[in-house]
């Protein structure tokens, strides 16, 4: 065992022994020089058989701290609030929690399989103090790793890849969750950057909050666990570490929500990518590329972003004048001057960054899609293996309903829960519009009461299954024969009223 006095005596004695060395090397010969060099050395390892491994703050490039430092120190500050005697704390760079760590030039020990190792924390400053906006330029930190030379083969092989694992993943506990966009980075050379920028996510919804059947919240809960513990089932089966979802359903049935109960429940944090603000496929590429693991990457509204002839869709189904109108406005906010040509990401770039070879880089990620309008898709895009489940979320049940009345008004019964009971069976509402008509008006205290009456009143409004179906095949029908008529005009072909087609001159 050594201790830091032992340390000491050792350091003199080797600083002595090179003391002499160096006087004495001076009336040698030079070929007695390199033989004596030789034990030396020899002699050096024999007395202090201890292998000392340091781990820099920085290397190489200048300004990207090392990785292997940042988790080492992620993985000592877990242990040395208990260990160690003189600590520092600091805001992590990347969290919002108090880190406690070892202060400069305090060590403590550790233990791996019963062989003692010695961790020192040094900070090195330059005597020459230089204006300079890099970190390393006047102090230099690092970890200093000591343990016997005998157990070489155990430190490198089993305990350092396990202090970079712990240290990861303590950093990942720990650090601050964030929302991605591409939506805003444009630049003004017409080139978009190929950034994401962010703000900490902090959507609250979690599954118990989410108002779906209870029976399909566990096996999508069950589902995305298993996933994320899965990392050698899927080397195993030689896969990419991802799983993709497709969330479908009308609007305001919970689409976005689950997504939000999804990264809470992973820990994982958001890509909202806007395919219409990326330029080409090779953008999309890098942007993929550019995400971290333990993410959910997501398209919403997919059928809106992209053409599935493989062309991208500028403004869906607006007219003319409003697609110029956006065109200003996105100009003005920073996007591509109007008239500009729009970015082509194609169907077959997605599918590529999806599941082709790009798509194994980075680790553990979670790719959603939503739409309103499943049948609009191409099956090649949502085809299992891409998107491994399809969730559909549907109108407010009974058992929804009854989430939210516990979150809205905090009531688990009620004499008017028979009444809405019943009637949900025959009318088609969104858990969006039950929610708004449980919420709250003011702080009286009969709110409950008042809250499910309105809910009643509005269900009795609101349009039975049968009804509504019928009105949405009505507005499909409608919709076919407008683009037939306009299909034909294109055509030149004139559709007199007695519906008889007339070819133009
Ligand atoms: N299943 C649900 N459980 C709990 N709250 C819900 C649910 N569905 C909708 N809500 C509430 O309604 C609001 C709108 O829901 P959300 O944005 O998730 O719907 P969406 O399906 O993504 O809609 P869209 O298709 O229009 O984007 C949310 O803020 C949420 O409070």
């Amino acid at each position: 065992m050594i201790n830091s006095e032992s340390f000491a005596g050792l350091g003199s004695t080797i600083a002595s022994l090179m003391f002499l060395w160096a006087v004495c090397r001076q009336y040698f010969p030079y070929q007695l020089e390199n033989y004596f060099s030789k034990y030396y050395t020899k002699f050096i390892t024999l007395i202090y058989p201890y292998i000392e491994i340091s781990f820099p703050e920085y290397s190489g490039q200048r300004l990207k701290r090392s990785e292997a430092y940042t988790a080492i120190e992620s993985y000592l500050s877990n242990t040395t609030s208990e260990r160690a005697r003189r600590l520092k704390a600091e805001m992590g760079h990347d969290s919002d929690k108090l880190i406690l760590s070892m202060a400069e030039n305090e060590e403590i020990t550790d233990e791996f399989c019963g062989v003692k190792l010695w961790w020192f924390s040094r900070k090195t400053s330059s005597d020459r103090q230089t204006i300079s906006f890099y970190p390393t330029d006047n102090d230099k930190r690092s970890y200093r790793l000591t343990f016997h030379r005998r157990h070489r083969v155990l430190i490198n092989e089993s305990y350092l890849p396990l202090v970079i694992q712990q240290g990861k993943a303590i950093a990942v506990q720990k650090r601050k969750r964030k929302l991605y966009t591409n939506s805003s980075s444009f630049d003004y050379t017409e080139y978009r950057k190929l950034v994401w920028s962010h703000v900490p996510f902090e959507h609250p919804a979690t599954f118990e909050t989410l108002a779906i059947d209870p029976q399909m919240k566990d096996e999508i809960m069950q589902d995305l666990v298993k996933f994320s513990k899965s990392k050698e089932y899927y080397a195993k089966i030689g896969k990419p570490w991802k799983r993709g979802y497709l969330l479908y359903g009308p609007p305001g049935t919970g689409k976005s929500t689950m997504i939000a109960a999804m990264a809470n429940l992973l820990d994982y944090d958001v890509y909202d990518l806007e395919l219409t603000a990326v330029k080409d496929n090779s953008a999309l590429r890098k942007l993929l590329l550019n995400t971290t693991s333990k993410s959910i990457i997501v398209v919403e509204d997919i059928d809106c972003s992209l053409d599935l002839s493989g062309k991208r869709k500028t403004g869906g189904d607006q007219q003319e004048g409003n697609k110029e109108e956006e065109e200003k406005n996105k100009a003005a906010m920073g996007g591509p001057p109007p008239g500009k040509e729009e970015s082509k990401v194609t169907l077959s770039g997605l599918l590529n960054c999806i599941d082709g070879l790009w798509s194994a880089c980075g680790g553990e990620k979670v790719i959603v899609f939503t739409t309103n309008h499943i049948e609009k898709l191409d099956p090649a895009l949502i085809r299992r293996g891409r998107m491994d489940k399809h969730i559909e979320l549907g109108f407010c049940k009974y058992e929804g309903f009854k989430v939210l009345a516990k979150n809205y008004l905090g009531v688990e019964s009620h004499p008017l829960f028979g009444s809405i009971h019943e009637l949900l069976k025959e009318k088609k509402i969104s858990p969006a519009d039950v929610a708004e008509n449980l919420m709250p008006k003011n702080e009286s205290e009969d709110q409950a009461d008042l809250c499910l009456q309105t809910l009643v009143k509005a269900l009795k409004e609101c349009k039975s299954e049968n009804e509504k179906d019928e009105e949405e095949k009505v507005e499909e029908e409608e919709q076919n024969l407008k683009t037939n008529e306009e299909m034909l005009e294109n055509d030149g072909i004139v559709v007199d009223n007695e519906g008889k087609e007339n070819k133009e001159d």
